[in-house]
């Protein structure tokens, strides 16, 4: 069967033009043409994944390719998994290297990466690929992306080299849309006055190449609408014409620098998937914008054909203007500075480009830019064969710090493997060398904020420090997130270079580390799977090093024992700057801050107060150190929802913030600390425990992973009925083995039960195997995991729902022609008719065999496959013959939807599931 699937495989991958989601290489499609389960299907395809016979593209479908076909037709691909096709067709041979097609565009590599990507994933779409819009201010490529698109198609032939490009700009026709519309799309003798003959409009006239739309938001409501019109259906009409339908295989491409909201039908938008966007130049790298200007000036000397010799006075003030008009008003400053400076010496060999060669009109620009250079007087030598990568002399400032770090780090491991220094004395350095580098990072020359592909990593690592929060109840304070920001950035650009002789020490280092740190590596490992899948980006052993002793700055395991303190005052950063020194000063980090602006109202501070303790474990105490009479209040909103110890005291200065941290670092009781405070420094405070009664959860885990434990924790609150929220939490089973009672949700909550699949032996915490659930004492265990649901209709929903779901979970595989939920529908009718004329209540494990039995029942029925062997005799009395009648009026509605009649011997069956004893 395997080898039926490589044959189809690779037949379909034969027959395919080009590389793109093909519907014919999805394992749906495989199931119709083979007659074989999806489950089957599925495994052989993974089976041919991990022997190389085919690759598998990771999108929704999955895609898989046969490897041998793929190496004939197209290109040897190097990975056997790709997550979409942009990766797939970036191993193609030819778009690596200095050949790749965008490599001529500044920030292909940069800003554009995304934009690129998007490109060629909507030329591949099968068909005439996806109707794109570019959106962005003027000048920042728009047009050059549109021509680019048709070029590159030609060049991957999925255009003929003779294929029209045709562009129309939208806003010639502002004030005559009956025109445009007439351009467009045609019209027919007698159409209009004056139409005294047939004409063939753009669409038409572009068919097989490239339609390009620029300043598509002049396009009028009617001409949105023919548009859409031929997006849906494929087919247009000219103007003047009712019968004739015209049909044109072109690739539309859209531009706009409007808004699409404000601008377009919805309607219309919907027929244009992929929306492109171009980040205007104020977003992108100081870096990048140099790069155009090393770009634009060769342009010139190529056109002058003779070397340019620019003052960095010159280059400097380039980079820095605000250009409002973008890309375009940067390469028209360039160009008018070299015809000016032509102008003055037209007979020169070597163009020399000074100050005074600006022209008169972006004099007055240039002097806005503050002075940036020291005295500088060398040269930027441009020729005509210059090639902008001359300029990239990729000094990263950054790549030296790193390297440098790595070095102090290997050297310092190198002593404490020679016996010179002691673990203890290694560990902290290192880790300390990290922090301080990282920190670094942020503060280096260059970067702009705004740079798209950085806010793009400052959102993954957004979404990496929810998931740790989530699962691993680890806080990662702002700044933090930033340092793990840059951090990403900087190595986007360069890879941390160490000596040969230092590799063999390294991979040392690493061992020792993974052994050592085995939390922060668990950590890091999930961090490195997310920055894989979510950015494509791998870490490397040098990464690991220094990512492992950064994670141990973030003190992991101690921030859950130990009891939490915050600083809360006033100012731009007040508290922020006191509780760093006082951090620095403790060598560890005991405090967080919330610097407040002056005019901040109170429910802003209570809400950052909330969240604090909902998402920290304070049950060991929480220390807050405020800088105002009037934020004393605070105790009283907080003293009944925390579920430890409340220290409020009215005193922000550095001596309190490092008596209080000292204290806490020693873990010295709240008590003591609330009364060393008040002695020695005369202050306002509050000290309570809580009265509040833990809030009652239930925590799923699993031997096979959190992946399970989360998927089991989806079912279970997908079982409970809409009335009831309760907070259910999945858990890694190791993590909870480990800390056992110390893991923070353990302190916080109220633990009515550790469901799963093995049990992490937890004094005082009721461990139920999830077959328990559905098993005789399975009400039993629901009313304990619920200790706060009371009423019995309730408790016997989540029961019932629970054995329910799970049968459907266990039926899913084995049923092939029924629909499964529709079939369980007709079993829960089939049990409440038999409980309720009956009179009794069926068991869980009853019911959960009558789900799987009766189902796999129909479809015996269905596919006429012979009733089972009669059961061996048993006694057939009155009462018998009863149970077998309230069985049969149980079975009407599901016989009367299958067309099915149940047989005797089935009855005989179904009466032992129900009623034998
Ligand atoms: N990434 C780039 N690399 C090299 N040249 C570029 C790049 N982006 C833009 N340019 C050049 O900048 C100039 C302006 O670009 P273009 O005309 O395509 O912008 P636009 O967004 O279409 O502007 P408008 O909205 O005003 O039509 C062009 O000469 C283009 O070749």
């Amino acid at each position: 069967m395997k080898d039926q699937i490589l044959a189809l495989l690779t037949k379909e991958t034969e027959d395919c033009k080009q590389l793109g989601p093909n519907p014919n290489l999805t394992t749906e499609e495989i199931c119709k043409r083979l007659p074989i389960k999806r489950n089957t299907v599925s495994q052989y395809l993974n089976e041919l994944v991990a022997e190389r016979k085919c690759i598998k593209i990771k999108t929704r479908p999955a895609y898989f390719y046969s490897t041998d076909a793929m190496k004939r037709h197209f290109f040897m691909p190097l990975k056997d998994m790709y997550n979409s096709f942009e990766e797939l067709l970036n191993d193609n041979p030819e778009e690596k290297g200095g050949k790749s097609f965008f490599s001529n565009i500044i920030g292909h590599d940069l800003s554009l990466k995304g934009v690129i990507d998007q490109i060629k994933t909507s030329v591949f779409y099968p068909g005439s690929g996806l109707p794109m819009i570019f959106i962005g201010e003027t000048g920042v490529g728009k047009s050059m992306f549109a021509r680019l698109t048709y070029k590159y198609c030609i060049e991957r032939k999925l255009l003929d080299q003779s294929a029209p490009f045709i562009e129309l700009n939208c806003s010639q026709y502002f004030h005559n849309p009956e025109l445009l519309t007439s351009n467009l799309f045609g019209y027919v003798k007698g159409a209009f006055t004056g139409a005294d003959h047939d004409k063939v409009g753009m669409l038409e006239a572009a068919d097989g190449g490239v339609l390009f739309l620029d300043e598509c938001h002049r396009l009028d409501a009617e001409s949105q609408e023919k548009f859409f019109t031929f997006m849906d259906k494929g087919y247009f009409q000219r103007m003047g014409e009712s019968k004739t339908r015209h049909k044109s295989r072109v690739r539309i491409i859209f531009a706009t620098t409007e808004s699409l909201q404000a601008n377009f039908l919805r309607t219309f938008l919907r027929r244009i998937p992929m929306t492109v966007e171009i980040p205007p130049l104020s977003q992108r790298s100081l870096k990048e914008v140099q790069y155009f200007i090393y770009h634009f000036f060769i342009e010139e000397a190529k056109k002058m054909n003779r070397p340019l010799h620019i003052s960095t006075w010159v280059i400097n003030r380039l980079s820095n203007l605000q250009y409002s008009d973008n890309v375009g008003e940067l390469e028209n400053n360039v160009r008018l500075i070299c015809a000016n400076a032509l102008s003055k010496n037209p007979d020169n060999e070597l163009i020399s480009i000074n100050g005074q060669d600006i022209p008169e009109s972006l004099y007055q620009q240039f002097l806005t830019v503050r002075d940036l250079e020291k005295e500088n007087t060398q040269k930027t030598v441009i020729t005509p064969t210059s090639h902008v990568s001359d300029f990239l002399k990729a000094d990263f400032p950054q790549k030296n710090i790193l390297n440098e770090l790595m070095k102090i780090l290997i050297n310092l491991f190198q002593k404490y493997a020679e016996g010179e220094v002691k673990e203890e004395f290694f560990l902290h350095q290192s880790s300390m060398e990290v922090g301080t580098t990282m920190e670094m990072l942020i503060h280096r020359d260059g970067v702009n904020r705004q740079e798209t592909i950085l806010k793009y990593i400052s959102g993954v690592i957004q979404e990496i420090a929810k998931f740790l929060e989530h699962n691993y109840l680890i806080k990662l304070n702002g700044n933090t997130l930033i340092v793990l920001t840059h951090y990403i950035y900087s190595r986007n650009d360069f890879t941390i270079q160490i000596d040969e002789c230092y590799e063999k020490i390294r991979d040392e280092l690493i061992d020792f580390l993974k052994r050592k740190l085995v939390n922060e590596s668990k950590l890091l490992k999930s961090i490195s799977d997310l920055l894989e899948a979510r950015m494509d980006f791998l870490l490397d052993a040098n990464d690991w090093i220094i990512l492992l002793y950064f994670l141990t700055n973030l003190d992991i395991t101690h921030s859950r024992q130990r009891m939490h303190s915050v600083v809360l005052a006033h100012g731009f950063s007040t508290a922020s700057s006191i509780a760093d020194v006082v951090n620095r000063f403790l060598n560890e980090k005991i405090f967080d801050s919330f610097d407040m602006p002056f005019n901040v109202p109170l429910e802003k501070v209570e809400e950052y107060m909330d969240y604090y303790i909902k998402e920290l474990d304070c049950s060991n105490g929480l220390v807050v150190l405020v800088d105002m009479g009037s934020l004393m209040i605070i105790f009283d909103k907080l003293k009944d929802k925390i579920n430890g110890p409340l220290l409020v005291a009215n005193n922000v200065s550095t001596q309190s913030v490092l008596l209080t941290g000292e204290m806490i670092k020693k873990n010295r009781p709240i008590e003591e600390i609330d009364s060393r405070l008040k002695n020695d420094i005369p202050i306002q405070h509050k000290l309570g425990f809580p009265k509040k009664n833990k809030e009652p959860m239930i925590i799923t885990s699993c031997s096979s992973g959190v992946g399970a434990a989360r998927k089991l924790r989806e079912f279970l609150l997908g079982s409970l009925p809409s009335e009831i929220s309760y907070r259910i939490e999945a858990v890694d089973l190791h993590t909870l083995s480990t800390y056992k009672t110390n893991f923070p949700l353990l302190k916080q909550y109220q633990i009515t039960g550790i469901i799963g699949t093995s049990d992490p032996k937890i004094d005082g915490i009721p461990y139920i195997a999830l077959e328990e659930l559905v098993s005789s004492r399975g009400m039993e265990r629901i009313k304990a995991l619920f200790p706060t649901v009371s009423d019995p209709r309730l408790l016997k929903i989540i029961n019932d729902n629970f054995v329910r779901n799970l049968s459907v979970e266990r039926l899913l595989p084995a049923i092939t022609i029924l629909d499964v939920k529709k079939m369980i529908g007709y079993v829960d009718e089939m049990i409440n008719s038999l409980e309720r004329n009956g009179n009794f209540q069926m068991s869980n494990s009853r019911k959960s065999i009558l789900y799987i039995h009766t189902s796999s029942l129909v479809e015996r029925l269905i596919r006429h496959i012979p009733q089972p062997e009669a059961l061996p005799f048993k006694k057939k009395g009155k009462k018998y013959e009863e149970q077998i009648k309230l069985i049969q009026t149980a079975l009407l509605p599901l016989e009367n939807a299958y067309n099915v009649t149940v047989g005797e011997r089935e009855l005989d069956y179904l009466q032992n599931i129900i009623f034998d004893q």
